[in-house]
């Protein structure tokens, strides 16, 4: 078992459900979005791509979170993260996690998981506190649901595991039909 992921949360995620990969590769793709495309569709397109090489099975997954049609980015700077919390306020959002898994044989199942996230009013100072916290970096949308922004969250509905990072019910069911016992 090959999991395609620098990220830790994914990995912490599939050892909840008792799966320790053999292996973890970090896949190197261009995560440009295209002209126009759709949050759900980038995310599936993203996921099949991180499909590294490999003999065993292999998982991989792709975060966006997104307002309406826009994709938010993966905040790797302040201003960035500053925007997608500021732009996330007070509102609904959704979080897409695509996940791929190619089994020993070269066949290929995939999923979108879509998920609802409200967002309570952030006053000057929240928004400040987080920032200062860096939690945002790195992250789809500015923020990690799984640490201090979990209480600027009023609302969550869908996959909980899918908006960290890794639909945990749909993995194991893809990776079930996949014939992984
Ligand atoms: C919305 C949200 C995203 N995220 C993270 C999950 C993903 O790691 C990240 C989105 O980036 P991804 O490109 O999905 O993943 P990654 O770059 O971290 O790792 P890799 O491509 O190697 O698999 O945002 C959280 O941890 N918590 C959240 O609440």
């Amino acid at each position: 078992m090959i999991l395609a992921s620098a990220s830790p949360r994914r990995l912490e995620l599939l050892r909840q459900i008792g799966i320790e990969p053999d292996q973890i590769v970090a896949p190197d793709i261009d995560e440009t979005p295209l002209a126009g495309e759709p949050p759900r569709a980038y995310a599936l397109r993203i996921a099949l791509a991180k499909l590294v090489p490999g003999d065993g099975f292999v998982i991989a997954a792709d975060t966006v979170a997104a307002a309406g049609a826009r994709i938010l980015p993966k905040a790797e700077t302040p201003e960035q993260a500053e925007k997608c919390l500021t732009l996330l306020s007070g509102r609904r959002h959704r979080v897409y996690t695509g996940v791929a898994v190619r089994a020993p044989d070269g066949r290929v199942a995939s999923r979108v998981v879509g998920s609802v996230v409200g967002f309570a009013r952030l006053d000057a100072g929240q928004l400040r506190d987080y920032l200062d916290g860096g939690e945002w970096r790195g992250k789809a949308g500015g923020y990690a649901i799984q640490g201090k922004a979990a209480a600027f969250v009023d609302f969550v509905s869908g996959s909980y595991s899918g908006v960290v990072g890794l639909p945990l019910h749909e993995t194991a069911s893809l990776l079930r039909g996949l014939g992984y016992r």
